[in-house]
């Protein structure tokens, strides 16, 4: 059994990132840029009024001022500001080089028709100067970066229309077992619905990555085979749940053997979610998690994700807030390192859901995060600080 470092490790040393490709800039959103970014121009790209009021030479503040010019943003100047003058000016326009100062409209007084006063005379300049937010050929975003909502100003900014990109891998779905019906089926007594796969493929839709999904499987040697052999000609990775453990009907293992995959992995020291496939064949990758929900939810988050995400050439982190537990936890086995499902209370503290194991999804669903109980510990008290990662 592996402890899940290692296992993690493991699973990520064996990516290689997919091809890069170019994409319109409303496409980027999640996706992973495959180039460091540099600026093309100086931002502001010229000194900028920061306010609407009146420019002049500070030297003149004190004095009754002419108003020679109104200046507006996406207008050139055309005059250049001679003793006791000042342009009238508007937020974004070109502060001309005879200006060095912009004092705001509350703070002016008309005199006379074309005449004004400034009656603030510590005025601030209020003037944005060219490049003080980024250099000509600065790099602003770095190769690698998951590109967000903050990140999209920042490549309009720089004129990168069409960002380079890593790929992102196709990926197909299955469930395994005969035991499985979908959703819209009323099972019969011996039977169950198949809730992994929907959970799966919103967990992919979430990265943006829209999976093939190919359904139930019986629990059949030769009818596994065939499917994930067809899935192989277009699917980089394939995703499996169930039949992973080692009972009589726990085909995956010997039928990714028999497709020529090297299996990597076979079990890792996480509760829940102890078997867990992770095989090999050239370019191709096969993920069998575990058929009990909760398990292969913990699965995808802890291996899956990141795993997809190194493809994609993002070194994924996930966020991890310490916080004290809200009330005693105990544990008779430490021999695995431990996910339970908890909520943040109202002072912050960690508040663990009753979770009744693998199967519980209620518990999923009613949770926010999952505290980590590292392996060798038995007992938490109340108020400790604890680890936690959203889901
Ligand atoms: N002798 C041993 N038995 C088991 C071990 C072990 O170490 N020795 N490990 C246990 C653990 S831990 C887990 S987890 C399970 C994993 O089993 P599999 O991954 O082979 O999954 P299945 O047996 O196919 O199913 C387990 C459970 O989940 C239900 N299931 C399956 N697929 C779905 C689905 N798509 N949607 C909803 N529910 C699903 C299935 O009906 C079973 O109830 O093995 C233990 N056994
Ligand atoms: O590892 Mo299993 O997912 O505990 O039930």
């Amino acid at each position: 059994m592996l402890e899940y470092k290692t296992a993690l490790e493991r699973i990520l040393s064996t990516a290689k990132e997919m091809p890069a490709e170019k994409v319109d800039l409303q496409h980027a959103l999640k996706r992973v840029l495959a180039e460091d970014v540099f600026h093309d121009m100086d931002m502001p790209p010229f000194n900028k009024s920061a306010m609407d009021g009146f420019a002049c030479r500070r030297a003149d503040l004190s004095n009754e001022l002419e108003v020679v010019e109104t200046l507006f943003a996406g207008k050139l100047p055309e005059k250049a500001l001679l003793k006791n003058q000042c342009y009238k000016i508007m937020t974004g326009a070109v502060v001309p080089e005879s200006a060095d100062c912009v004092f705001k409209k509350e703070d002016a007084a008309w005199v006379a028709p074309g005449k004004v006063i400034c009656k603030n005379q510590s005025t601030g300049n209020n003037i944005c100067y060219q490049g003080e937010d980024i250099k000509k050929g600065e790099k602003v975003l770095a190769k690698s970066t998951l590109i967000s909502a903050r990140h999209l100003p920042v490549l309009a900014g720089a004129g990168v229309a069409r960002p380079l990109v890593f790929g992102r891998p196709d990926v197909a779905v299955f469930a395994t077992g005969t035991e499985l019906v979908e959703p819209d089926a009323k099972p019969r007594s011996f039977q169950i619905r198949n809730s992994n796969s929907s959970q799966l493929l919103a967990q992919l839709a979430e990265m943006k990555i829209q999976a093939g999904y190919g359904g139930i499987i019986q629990d059949d040697e030769p009818v596994l085979l065939e499917k994930i052999s067809e899935a192989l000609n277009n699917s980089r990775v394939v995703i499996l749940t169930g039949g992973v453990s080692v009972g009589d009907f726990d085909l995956i293992p010997d039928v990714l053997t028999k497709q020529g995959f090297d299996i990597l992995v076979t079990t890792t020291a996480i509760k829940p979610g102890k078997p867990m496939i992770f095989a090999r064949k050239g370019g191709n990758y096969c993920f069998g998690l575990s058929g009990n929900p909760v398990s292969s939810f913990v699965q995808f988050e802890l291996y899956v994700k990141p795993f997809l995400f190194a493809l994609m050439g993002h070194r994924f982190q996930t966020e991890i807030l310490t916080l004290p537990l809200g009330k005693e936890m105990n544990r008779k086995k430490s021999d695995r390192m431990d996910f339970v499902p908890v909520n943040i209370g109202a002072e912050m503290e960690i508040i663990p859901v009753e979770f009744h194991g693998s199967a519980h999804i209620n518990a999923l669903s009613g949770a926010t995060h999952l505290l980590e109980v590292p392996k060798g510990v038995n007992a938490i008290k109340k108020g400790e600080r604890v680890n936690v990662r959203s889901i």
